[in-house]
């Protein structure tokens, strides 16, 4: 029986730092483990333009005193008045890889999101032109659209029409949740990618609303059905190199959460590789986890693979906390209601 495992550094490629003093709470959570995070840009007000992504990325560094080994790769928040120009030179700089699309409306902090498509085509051709990807949040939002139908109806209604109409542009599909996501992302050969998070790889829909509603257990898009997570399971540990991690590691302060309107996101980045290697041994599939945690995304954005490790070894069930404590208050951690016995060593 393995009971260690040695990988290349994990990257994450769909993460919530937040601002502040949540940023200073949850970014050694993440800096712990991982080499690089593609970082999110739902700030209020949103990461809009070069400038923005850059102050951003300035206040990450800072926040992040002794571990200067974690590097954030920054994302710019689409809306209908982003200038093309601004995002090519964002990007000629090095400093932005991705453009983030939340259609108006979808998830936490997406009012400034698009509502018209075509208004912002000029940006997607040049994307398109530079080889910068954009990152999709791939849910509907009209109100007949049930909400475990979002991601599907997205696809064939938006997703599919964008990429037709954009020919040559980079997509990654961020945390699906569907055998519908994961079909369609089989279906394109090259330049379609899809993140998958890690409580998506655990949870279905009773865990939200079975014996209670539990509300570290709702994130959006909202996890579906149990034959769904199978799908996503399957994806995630086939080492297709069309999946890779996006933890999608989303604090919010308890309160927030455990609330008569309570907001979306769990917050897994404390304990994300514990479960991943209990996903990923369960199913026969340790041998695919650096595939998906370490070598897919940076192939998909064209970047190397880290150079540092890291050693997972077998033991004892992980004690993690229950809770990170912030300024803002505390945060709970995803409980994946199993016993993780996949330690990362210091
Ligand atoms: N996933 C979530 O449920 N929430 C994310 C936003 C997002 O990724 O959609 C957040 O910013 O809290
Ligand atoms: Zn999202
Ligand atoms: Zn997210």
């Amino acid at each position: 029986m393995t009971d260690t495992l040695t990988i290349l550094r994990p990257d994450d490629w769909h993460l919530h730092l937040r601002d502040g003093a949540m940023l200073e709470a949850v970014l050694p959570e993440t800096a712990r483990h991982f080499a690089r995070a593609i970082v999110m840009p739902n700030l209020v007000p949103p990461v809009v333009t070069g400038e923005d992504a850059a102050a951003y990325r300035e206040r990450i560094l800072k926040a992040n005193p002794g571990r200067g080994t974690f590097e954030p790769l920054m994302t710019l928040y689409l809306t209908e008045e982003t200038d093309p120009e601004d995002v090519a030179a964002a990007h000629a700089s090095g400093l932005v890889k991705a453009v983030k699309l939340y259609p108006a409306g979808a998830t936490t902090n997406s009012a400034s999101g698009v509502r018209d498509f075509d208004k912002v085509r000029g940006v997607l051709d040049k994307m398109a032109e530079i080889g910068l990807p954009l990152c999709v949040h791939g849910e509907v939002v009209a109100a007949e659209v049930d909400i475990f139908d979002r991601e599907k109806v997205f696809i064939e209604t938006v997703l599919d029409p964008i990429r037709q109409k954009t020919p040559g542009l980079r997509v990654v599909m961020e945390h699906i949740t569907t055998q519908d996501g994961v079909e369609y992302a089989r279906s394109v050969e090259t330049g379609l990618g899809a993140t998958i998070t890690t409580h998506h790889l655990v949870i279905n829909r009773n865990h939200i609303l079975v014996g209670g509603i539990r509300p570290h257990y709702y994130c959006l898009p909202v996890a579906k059905r149990e034959e769904h997570r199978r799908a996503l399971v399957e994806a995630a540990t086939s080492g297709d190199r069309r999946f890779f991690l996006g933890t999608d590691s989303a604090p919010h302060p308890d309160g927030a959460k455990e609330s008569a309107c309570g907001c979306a996101g769990c917050f897994t980045a404390t304990n994300t590789l514990s479960i991943l290697a209990e996903v990923f041994e369960a199913e026969g599939r340790l041998d695919a986890l650096e595939s998906f945690t370490s070598r897919n995304g940076p192939a998909f954005y064209g970047l190397p693979v880290n150079e540092a490790t890291i050693t997972l070894r077998k033991g004892a069930p992980v004690s993690y906390p229950a809770k990170i404590e912030t300024a803002d208050g505390p945060v709970t951690v995803f409980d994946p209601q199993m016993p993780l016995h996949w330690s990362v060593e210091a």
